[in-house]
């Protein structure tokens, strides 16, 4: 298959970790016969530098004639005081906008080989395998007014019950692929977005009869990811509290650095990114994990390409490299087991031939 992938390194290390999936996509594209065309175009903080701008028509523009995006991350203290429209991040609300990409999936599982890494007992994490479906396109980030004075600031929380409808939809239908099983999380004691979004879960949940359903307040679903994360299948959201309770999950993996997203519309057109920020406070140093990046290429293969088996390839060397032993310097501090992003990534494209020989043994015998 020939893929136009358009690839916004952005921020920080933006460009080191997407530099490294672009490697492993490369290394797929030569294994699997397809082409792969890499367009990069700017976003964020780098954007602003050279084009006054944080989402530069530009780079609409290349994404529009693209199967996916890559991306990496936006921001850091060089563009902390910027005024608002003048802030990376705005960059990034403003594509997940123009591209209608309503749903986000994260992902977070546990790795037999990294259980030392989290701050969690091992019994508390080891069978955890979730998927948070963040909705992304509305909600306190997004609504009208939002203002600040010295005195007073202003930020609005809307939600449309067609907006709710999609992501909650977009939950249950991932539920029946996975455990069966949608906890729906709000604030509904006070907030009226969550109250609405509340009564659409309970209406839909007819049409899912397969589907157990629970409803979990955001404050002690916060305390639930970390005292029994093994009880959630799919977790569905509105936008703010997903952001927050994604990051805190990453600590049941044991890195920030682990926790891929594909953000998707209903016609399969996505933006694939980690879930972290731009880590000014180790980016330049060569040390990032690039392996949310990585996987979140695997999942532009498998959700906007329908490569399921590559993906499931680019997975399969990720788990590898992590049980061999080999580690970023977020998941181990042994000598020998910690390696450099560029090292590490290395490793994973070794694995990555070596699948590929022993699977061409194996078909040679079919
Ligand atoms: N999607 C995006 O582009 C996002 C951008 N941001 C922006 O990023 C900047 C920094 O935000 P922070 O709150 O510090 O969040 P962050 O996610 O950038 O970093 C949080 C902590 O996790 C570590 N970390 C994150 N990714 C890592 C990786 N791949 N390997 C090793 N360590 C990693 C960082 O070093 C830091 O200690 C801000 O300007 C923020 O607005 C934040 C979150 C998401
Ligand atoms: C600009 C922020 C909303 C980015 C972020 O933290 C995220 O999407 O996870
Ligand atoms: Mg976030």
């Amino acid at each position: 298959m020939e893929k136009r992938v358009a690839v916004l390194q952005g921020d920080g290390i933006g460009p080191e970790v997407t530099e490294a999936a672009v490697r492993v996509l490369e290394v797929v594209a030569r294994r699997f016969n397809h082409t792969f065309q890499f367009d990069f175009a700017s976003i964020g903080g780098e954007a602003i530098d050279k084009f006054n701008h944080p989402l530069p028509e530009e780079t609409i523009a290349i994404c529009e004639s693209s199967d996916a995006i890559l991306l990496g991350a936006v921001g850091g203290p060089k563009w902390d005081q910027n005024p608002s429209e003048l802030r990376p991040e705005k960059g990034l609300l403003a594509i997940r906008k123009h591209f209608d990409l309503f749903a986000n999936l994260r992902p977070v599982k546990a790795v037999p080989s990294l259980l030392h890494a989290s701050p969690l007992k091992e019994d508390v994490v080891k069978n955890v395998d979730m998927m948070i479906v963040r909705e992304l396109t509305g909600g306190i980030y997004f609504g009208e007014p939002s203002r600040k004075t010295a005195k007073s600031a202003v930020d609005t929380l809307v939600y449309t019950r067609e907006e709710i409808e999609r992501i909650v939809e977009k939950a249950f239908e991932l539920a029946r692929l996975r455990r069966g099983k949608v906890t729906s999380v709000d604030k509904a004691n006070v907030l009226q977005s969550s109250k609405l979004w509340h009564e659409v879960v309970e209406e839909m949940k007819k049409g899912y009869p397969d589907v157990e359903v629970e409803h979990q307040l955001v404050d002690s679903a916060a305390m639930k990811l970390i005292t029994n994360p093994g009880s959630f299948d799919v977790v569905v959201t509105e936008n703010m509290f997903g952001d927050i309770l994604s990051d805190e999950a990453s600590v049941i993996t044991g890195s920030l650095g682990l926790l891929p997203s594909a953000s998707v519309r209903s016609d399969g057109f996505g933006l694939y990114e980690p879930v972290h920020g731009s880590a000014p406070d180790v980016a330049g140093k060569g040390i990032a994990n690039p392996a949310a990046a990585i996987l979140s290429a695997a999942m532009m293969l498998r959700y906007s390409f329908g490569m399921e088996t590559e993906a499931a390839t680019i997975e399969k060397a990720v788990e590898t490299v992590f049980e061999d032993g080999h580690f970023t310097s977020d998941l181990s501090v042994e000598d020998g087991r910690v390696h450099s992003t560029k090292e590490w990534t290395d490793k994973v494209i070794g694995e990555l031939d070596l699948q590929f020989v022993s699977n061409s043994i194996m078909f040679s015998y079919v």
